[in-house]
């Protein structure tokens, strides 16, 4: 690898010999939205929508690094269920920037390690959030200086959900989830977080949602004002009143045992439980921390989730942490 591709941006010349760069590792939240209004069906297959997003505590990380076999390597809970191949959606953002500033997508000479903390087909945007890291962590690595705005029209050409994973915080999603603008949420709110035991996959929500509206319409995207007041006084009580994901439905449809889920974290003493984006993950939203550990406790003794976590937001997005975390105990539970 050492001087092999002089003219290239991410080697460098030090006489003879080349200086292979550092790699890179960026953090990235998984979100939830607060509320999620689903219109109609757009030409191109799409649901318009209007949602508000905010970026939760629970994290992955993403590793680049310069590297003659290509490869991506996963770690963490739900890893084998990752792909590890081009369908990965970090392997897509490499292959989006690689095309983007001049290099061939098919030899881009980049290693992923990818360390998942956000439940996978869980409804948090998790592959989402490794595919912003990616873009993210490649711009840096391979020195391209691209801007955020221009980082998040790449963003969206992977899926709906990225751009928001690179902004994080607390934003409004308009067109089909693309289109942000960051709202104001004052205060920390703190959320329990109830893991399904196997994932579902958005396109099935989504038709569900179809199947059930059946030909009613058309369909007109809620009113989302109540709650940007609520974020911006910063009442949780306010705030759990507002809660709403036109998702759920669908969600319960397919996965019934949701509904016992989702009383059983507002019987162990939640101020609301939704459905997090197309599910089957639960979001429960509490007064504050000690609560929130309360009715983590409560609903992890209840039996009716795979595990049960304990989450803040609004956190910011994906963001440089620092270099390789190679000296990290955990063994890869997949290989490229
Ligand atoms: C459910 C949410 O997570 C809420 O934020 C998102 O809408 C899903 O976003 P995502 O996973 O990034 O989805 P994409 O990769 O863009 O699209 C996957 C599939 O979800 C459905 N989809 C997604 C977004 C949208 N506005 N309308 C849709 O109907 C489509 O069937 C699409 O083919
Ligand atoms: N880096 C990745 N991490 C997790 N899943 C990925 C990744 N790349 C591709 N996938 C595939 O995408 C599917 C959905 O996984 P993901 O964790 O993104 O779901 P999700 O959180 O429900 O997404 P969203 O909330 O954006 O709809 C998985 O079944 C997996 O096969």
């Amino acid at each position: 690898m050492l001087g092999r591709h002089p003219g290239r941006a991410d080697t460098y010349a030090l006489g003879v010999l080349s200086v292979v760069p550092t790699p890179i590792t960026v953090r990235v939240p998984a979100k939830v939205n607060l509320h999620l209004s689903v219109g109609d069906t757009r030409p191109d297959g799409y649901h318009e929508l209007v949602t508000v997003f905010q970026a939760l505590s629970l994290t992955d990380e993403v590793t680049v690094r310069t590297a003659d076999e290509p490869g991506i390597e996963v770690h963490g809970e739900g890893a084998d269920s990752v792909p590890t191949g081009p369908s990965n959606l970090a392997w897509r953002a490499v292959q989006l920037l690689a095309e983007h500033s001049g290099r061939d997508p098919e030899e881009p000479g980049v290693q992923l390690t990818i360390r998942k903390g956000i439940p996978v087909a869980g409804g948090m945007a998790g592959g989402s959030a490794d595919a912003a890291a990616a873009l993210l962590a490649v711009n840096a690595l391979w020195r391209l200086e691209i801007g955020r705005d221009d980082l998040a029209d790449l963003a969206a050409k992977i899926g709906s959900d990225v751009p928001f994973s690179l902004l994080g915080g607390t934003a409004l999603g308009t067109g089909r989830g693309e289109r942000l603008v960051p709202v104001l949420a004052r205060h920390t709110f703190h959320w329990v977080i109830a893991l399904d035991r196997r994932g579902l996959e958005t396109p099935g929500v989504y038709a569900e949602l179809d199947r059930l509206r059946g030909d009613t319409g058309p369909h007109r995207v809620g009113e989302v004002e109540p709650l940007l007041e609520a974020l911006a006084s910063g009442d949780p009580r306010q705030l759990a009143l507002l809660l709403g994901n036109d998702l759920q439905s669908a969600a319960v449809s397919l996965r019934p045992n949701l509904r016992r889920t989702l009383r059983a974290g507002v019987e162990a003493g939640a101020l609301a439980g939704i459905v997090s984006g197309s599910g089957p993950t639960c979001a429960f939203l509490c007064t504050d921390d000690d609560a929130a550990v309360r009715v983590a406790a409560e609903l992890s003794g209840a039996g009716v989730c795979r595990t049960v976590r304990v989450a803040q937001g609004p956190v910011p997005g994906a963001r440089i942490v620092g270099d390789d975390r190679a000296d990290r105990p955990t063994p890869p539970q997949v290989h490229a």
